[in-house]
């Protein structure tokens, strides 16, 4: 502990110097700073002294400094300018505990008549013989005028007032102070593996190997048994499907709904007794593009409201624009319109089954029934054991290994124009996968994704002809004129394709897969029939474009607008929580309260960790909600753009807003299970439901996959449930049970490989 004193000054009121000689109504604004990258552990700089506003010599009052920058800590305060002397140390300890608690090396500094007394010196912190930390220490005393003080206390006031968070502008940025280089922080003392926890599994798979199964396979059909194994590894299950129901609702007769023991909600508005409910079952459509089964009326007794106990509630399956565009299509669109066939075409190696991959992901995301048809996984299960040359080469004994193996690979010549028995193959599977597409279809499915070359017009006329009065073709080519990019594509390939599995010779199958490159492009004819999107050159996200032809209605537009959006160029997606609330304290829903200690600690963390994390990155944005929970918790983070988005705020509770969840269950039980039964659909009262959260946070997902800079996402629970569920491809009914811990980063890694995903955990919750 610091000896010495001093006569007494108490720098808290700033109104003392006013019984003094103010030496002209001017005040001194004392800054005490010190610097250094290194941080010890959870240690802040603390400044402790003589006068009671630095604690009086007692540690457990010492005043923590305030992070300026990465490496720059400051403490300020006012005194007159003939105050008295303040005798003073700088101590590191923990923010919110007094050990362990490191006093600096060294006797008292001295503050005296407006300056610093002796030569400024390191403050130097011993932690053992070998251990020492050094900081720079820089303490300057300016006087201000009164006016000057009034503003700066105004600022400092607003800043610390959370209620004013929403004065923050909804684009900003704090920069780095001057003399701070971004790149300096490499030295941080922060080690993110360290923070690495295990992530729900997401093998790197090949995404022909996620597509769907032959129904014949399935059944036992033209893909006779013999033909292959069922190794799992290769063969997919089928995804869960997205929400089948086919309810919807529309506006409604008035019910009186009376919630006993019902609070005042701040985010939504005072309660209101009788208030309607907004829920009333109609017709049944389906959602998306539609579906064969039209209007069927709503029995009364599944009507809701009464308040009955095991009453039920009728939910919507589809929510805002997906719910209005299916209503649209199901009353005045062709029947064949309700069903929808995006049929790849281009050559090899042009990120079709990527792009497939991801089109499928979007649209189930939004709520579409959609299924991706490789004909490639087909062929590879329909002939794989039929390759003579594969045979010839390795003899009886391997072509046994490759049964196990699940399939043989065709050489370059089956792909050759003039192979007629390698174009009847084909074509066969491709019928075949287009039969099972169709019949899907009539079963309720509503987007089909046929992927293979489809690289001549006989074979994409018997596509449409197989489709006359069974679904909507558009043909979606993809184009790509950077040798680049298709040499990395035919890499990637070779390392990840089925095809090349069992071929360990990577140079061979190099060779194998441009011949069949030269064989497709020998007859490749461009699609210049019926409804299509080309995209040319769009993978690397800058330059290229898309043109269409003979496209409308509500989801090729949607279709066409996010492939516009979308681009493989690899970056970073941070999705974090926001720091612990008061609210998630006391275990209350929603509202808007500021951070609890745990939570400020975390804002802390997470500042550390991105810079750590993005300094090398030359542009990087921070996304948060417009609740002061995000807002607080990314606070801290200097140097890149903030940008407050209120797509992403919190499920809106409605009524329930500022309840706990023990409170909702005692006092509108039917309310709680309702939730409990089916919590994607239900919708609070006056609030929102998840799957209401999902469509308000479409344009999100846009802007993410548009982005070409990491993105930092600070937000809540449900809505990053729904965002995460997004890129790990979840189904629907898993959103609202997804475990979206506090205090943890999810990276997401978006490239050409896929999208992969990293978990650190930085405290405990
Ligand atoms: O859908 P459930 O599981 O209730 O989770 C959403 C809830 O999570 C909470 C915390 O319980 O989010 P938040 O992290 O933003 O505070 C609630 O405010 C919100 O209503």
């Amino acid at each position: 502990m610091g000896s010495g004193s001093s006569k007494n000054l108490d720098t808290s009121s700033h109104g003392s110097g006013e019984e003094k000689d103010d030496h002209g109504g001017g005040q001194l604004y004392v800054s005490l700073k010190m610097e250094n990258h290194k941080l010890k552990g959870d240690l802040v700089p603390h400044v402790y002294g003589s006068v009671p506003l630095v604690g009086s010599w007692d540690t457990s009052k010492a005043l923590p400094m305030e992070r300026e920058s990465t490496s720059m800590w400051e403490l300020s305060f006012v005194v007159p300018p003939n105050h008295e002397t303040l005798d003073f140390k700088f101590l590191l300890k923990p923010k919110y505990n007094n050990v362990p608690c490191i006093e600096e090396e060294g006797s008292n500094r001295q503050f005296m008549g407006g300056k610093l007394q002796g030569v400024a010196r390191l403050a130097v912190f011993k932690f053992n013989a070998d251990d020492i930390l050094e900081y720079q220490v820089l303490i300057k005393a300016d006087r201000v005028s009164p006016f000057d003080l009034a503003a700066s206390w105004r600022a400092y006031q607003e800043n610390l007032e959370p209620s004013t968070v929403r004065g923050i502008p909804d684009v900003s940025i704090n920069s780095l102070p001057d003399g701070v280089d971004k790149g300096s922080s490499t030295s941080l003392d922060l080690d993110l593996e360290q923070y690495l926890v295990p992530a729900p599994a997401t093998p790197v798979v090949y995404a022909a190997n996620l597509t769907e199964t032959p129904r014949s396979l399935k059944h036992g059909g033209a893909f006779s048994k013999g033909d292959v194994s069922t190794k799992d590894t290769c063969v997919s299950v089928d995804p869960p499907a997205t929400i089948k129901e086919v309810e919807f609702v529309v506006p409604d007769p008035p019910k009186l709904f009376h919630p006993p023991g019902m609070v005042e909600s701040k985010s939504a508005g005072t309660f209101i007794p009788q208030q309607k409910q907004d829920i009333f079952r109609a017709i049944f459509v389906d959602r998306g593009v539609g579906s064969p089964r039209l209007v069927k009326s709503a029995s009364a007794d599944t009507l809701t409201g009464s308040g009955k106990p095991g009453a039920k509630r009728s939910m919507p399956a589809a929510a805002g624009a997906v719910a209005a565009a299916a209503v649209a299509d199901q009353m005045l669109g062709p029947k064949e319109d309700m069903h929808l066939a995006i049929v790849l075409v281009g050559l090899p190696a042009r990120g079709k089954t990527f792009t497939a991959a991801k089109l499928t992901r979007y649209l189930r995301w939004l709520g579409h029934d959609t299924k991706h048809f490789n004909i490639g996984k087909y062929r590879r299960l329909k002939h794989g054991t039929n390759q003579v040359e594969v045979n010839h080469i390795y003899g009886l004994d391997f072509r046994i290994y490759c049964l196990n193996a699940y399939y043989l690979r065709q050489s370059a010549d089956f792909f050759r124009g003039d192979n007629p028995e390698g174009m009847e193959a084909r074509n066969e599977v491709a019928a075949l996968a287009m039969d099972d597409m169709t019949t899907w279809m009539q079963e309720g499915g509503q987007v089909g994704i046929f992927d293979a070359t489809n690289s001549t017009s006989e074979r994409r006329n018997m596509l449409i002809k197989m489709a006359e009065g069974k679904c909507k073709i558009i043909f979606l080519e993809t184009i790509c004129n950077d040798r680049q990019i298709i040499e990395r594509n035919i890499r990637l390939k070779i390392q990840q394709s089925p095809d090349y599995a069992d071929e360990p010779d990577f140079e061979a199958g190099y060779q194998d897969f441009k011949r069949r490159l030269d064989n497709y492009e020998k007859i490749y004819e461009p699609v210049n029939e019926g409804s299509y999107i080309k995209m040319i050159d769009m993978v690397s996200g800058h330059g290229g474009q898309i043109q269409v032809n003979n496209i409308s209605g509500y989801l090729p537009g949607r279709i066409v607008f996010f492939l516009v959006n979308t681009h493989l160029t690899p970056r970073p997606i941070l999705l974090t929580r926001h720091g612990e609330s008061l609210y998630n304290v006391r275990a209350r829903i929603g509202g808007d309260t500021p951070l609890s200690g745990n939570g400020e600690l975390y804002a802390k963390k997470l500042t550390n960790f991105v810079e750590k994390r993005l300094k090398n990155e030359r542009a990087a944005s921070i996304w948060t909600s417009t609740l002061q929970r995000t807002i607080l918790t990314a606070n801290q983070i200097v140097g890149f753009p903030k940008i407050q988005w209120r797509a992403l705020d919190e499920i809106n509770a409605g009524v329930f807003d500022g309840m706990t969840y023990e409170e909702v269950k005692k006092n509108m039980p039917d309310e709680y299970e309702s939730r409990k039964r089916d919590k994607l659909r239900y919708r609070y009262p006056r609030g929102e439901s998840y799957l209401d959260v999902i469509q308000r946070l479409e344009p999100v997902i846009i802007e993410l996959e548009r982005q070409r800079a990491p993105v930092v996402v600070v937000s809540h629970q449900a809505v990053l449930r729904a965002l995460y569920a997004y890129f790990a491809d979840r189904p629907l009914h898993e959103i609202p049970h997804i475990e979206m811990p506090l205090h943890t980063i999810i990276e997401i890694q978006m490239g050409v490989t896929g999208v992969q995903e990293k978990r650190y955990k930085l405290m405990d919750s």
